[in-house]
């Protein structure tokens, strides 16, 4: 592990770290900020999963989450969006290759080697980070954007009792049914639509639900709704009667002054369930 940066942030430390991945054979970066709290016992952790384009940099710098992660005394870690490197493989397209993992385990040339998001978020990173740093890994909760909150929503339903909440902004919540998901699952998973279903939060909804509150808020003004499809998994959450609450919220977009305007919202949820 090695620290690339560390800055006083709301009395606890804003971090960002450089480690090696055996699911991405590569160097991955992540950031991760620790309450004041973590000084004298670990804290309860708080993922937060990013869309596309994205490194570990722009929540970090742009959702506002340090100061409301402060106050519960709650960490915070910002993971990469996909394997990164001169050896990496890629893609012209931004919704594809580098910045664009998807958060499943590639099975297709030229992906397979190292787009292995799906095992990185849930089994190298809590490894690394539980190891190095003050954080308690029985006490997890998980979110995301876009992007990050289909990748949220599919662990935390895949996962019974790992997470005790989870929460998306402006998710991709249908992507078997969408271009924000046909065609990342073909290049990655292969044509066989079978291997895409457990990666559909809003089938995962249908089929199984979460064990926990669940809370989305989507802009009822974003520019992606229809890549988004936020009514097919609204239309899930009611007919499996699941814990949690969909917010369309009027006039927002899908950027991140939408979800730094309800990124205390979603803090305060999940401390609620953090320390319950
Ligand atoms: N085509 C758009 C789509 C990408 C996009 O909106 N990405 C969202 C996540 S799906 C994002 O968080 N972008 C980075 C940022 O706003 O900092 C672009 O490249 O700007």
């Amino acid at each position: 592990m090695q620290t690339v940066s560390e800055m006083r942030s709301y009395g606890g430390t804003q971090g960002v770290y450089t480690h090696a991945s055996d699911a991405c054979a590569c160097d991955m970066t992540f950031a991760l900020f620790l309450p004041e709290e973590a000084a004298d016992a670990p804290v309860p952790i708080l993922w937060y999963l990013s869309g596309l384009t994205c490194t570990h940099d722009n929540a970090m710098t742009k959702a506002g989450a340090q100061a409301w992660c402060a106050e519960q005394g709650i960490a915070i870690c910002f993971p990469d969006t996909s394997p990164r490197g001169d050896d990496v493989a890629d893609d012209e397209a931004y919704d594809l290759g580098k910045g664009a993992g998807f958060y499943v385990n590639a099975t297709q040339d030229p992906w397979a080697k190292n787009f292995r998001m799906w095992d990185y978020i849930t089994k190298d990173l809590p490894k690394a980070v539980g190891e190095h740093f003050a954080v308690d890994l029985d006490r997890q909760s998980i979110c995301g954007h876009s992007m990050g909150g289909h990748g949220a929503l599919t662990m935390a339903m895949s996962y019974p009792g790992r997470f005790r909440s989870v929460s998306a902004f402006a998710p991709i919540a249908h992507p078997t049914q969408s271009d924000w998901g046909k065609k990342q699952f073909g290049a990655y998973l292969g044509d066989d639509t079978s291997k895409w279903a457990p990666h559909d939060s809003t089938l995962l909804m249908r089929d199984k639900g979460f064990d926990g509150p669940v809370l989305i808020d989507q802009g009822s003004s974003d520019n992606f709704l229809e890549l988004l499809k936020p009514e097919a998994l609204a239309e899930a959450m009611a007919a499996r009667r699941q814990e949690g609450q969909f917010r369309m919220q009027k006039g927002y977009d899908h950027s991140y002054f939408f979800i730094s305007t309800f990124m205390e919202d979603h803090v305060t949820f999940h401390a609620e369930a953090l320390y319950g």
